[in-house]
């Protein structure tokens, strides 16, 4: 199954926690032909009162089920000490399952297609790096929504 996750952090050198789980991801071995897009420094959507994030998509073939999946982004981002202090707030590493092949994931863990992505220049710009073509769940391609967003916020983080 192919499936893409977003990266996300906003605490704690940004940088080098998106840099260090790429690397941790890649090297997984349940995960297989892994590819990530360009990294992008974005102003945060909700509450403003936080620092700007660094955003990133990763895609690759696993023969885990979401639910493990799951589990395993969820043990990635305690390793890298995430603090829930407050819904939506800032930390130190944010990995979401963003799809999961075709699947429609209704539990109460995990929904898949996330929510929230189709609406998010920080998803779709990365996602529009790995997969331009791919049809979405509202019937447009990647990159049909990708103009449909403001992302003039986005910066591409080189070096
Ligand atoms: C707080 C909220 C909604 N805002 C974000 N804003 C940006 N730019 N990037 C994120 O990863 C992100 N994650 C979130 O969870």
């Amino acid at each position: 199954m192919t499936a893409y996750i977003g990266l996300g952090s906003n605490l704690d050198q940004p940088l080098e926690q998106i840099r260090q789980a790429i690397q941790t991801l890649a090297t997984e071995p349940s995960l297989i032909h892994f590819r990530v897009s360009k990294l992008y420094a974005s102003k945060p959507v909700g509450p403003q009162d936080q620092p700007d994030y660094v955003n990133a998509v990763a895609s690759f073939e696993t023969s885990l089920s979401g639910i493990k999946l799951l589990d395993l982004l969820q043990s990635i981002e305690q390793d890298h000490h995430r603090r829930r202090e407050r819904h939506w707030g800032p930390r130190t590493l944010d990995l979401d399952l963003l799809l999961y092949g075709q699947e429609q994931i209704d539990l109460p863990r995990l929904t898949v297609p996330h929510p929230f992505m189709l609406e998010r220049g920080f998803v779709i710009q990365p996602l529009h790096d790995l997969a331009p073509d791919m049809l979405l769940v509202n019937g447009k391609t990647v990159t049909e929504q990708l103009h449909q967003l403001d992302t003039s916020d986005l910066v591409i983080i080189t070096e």
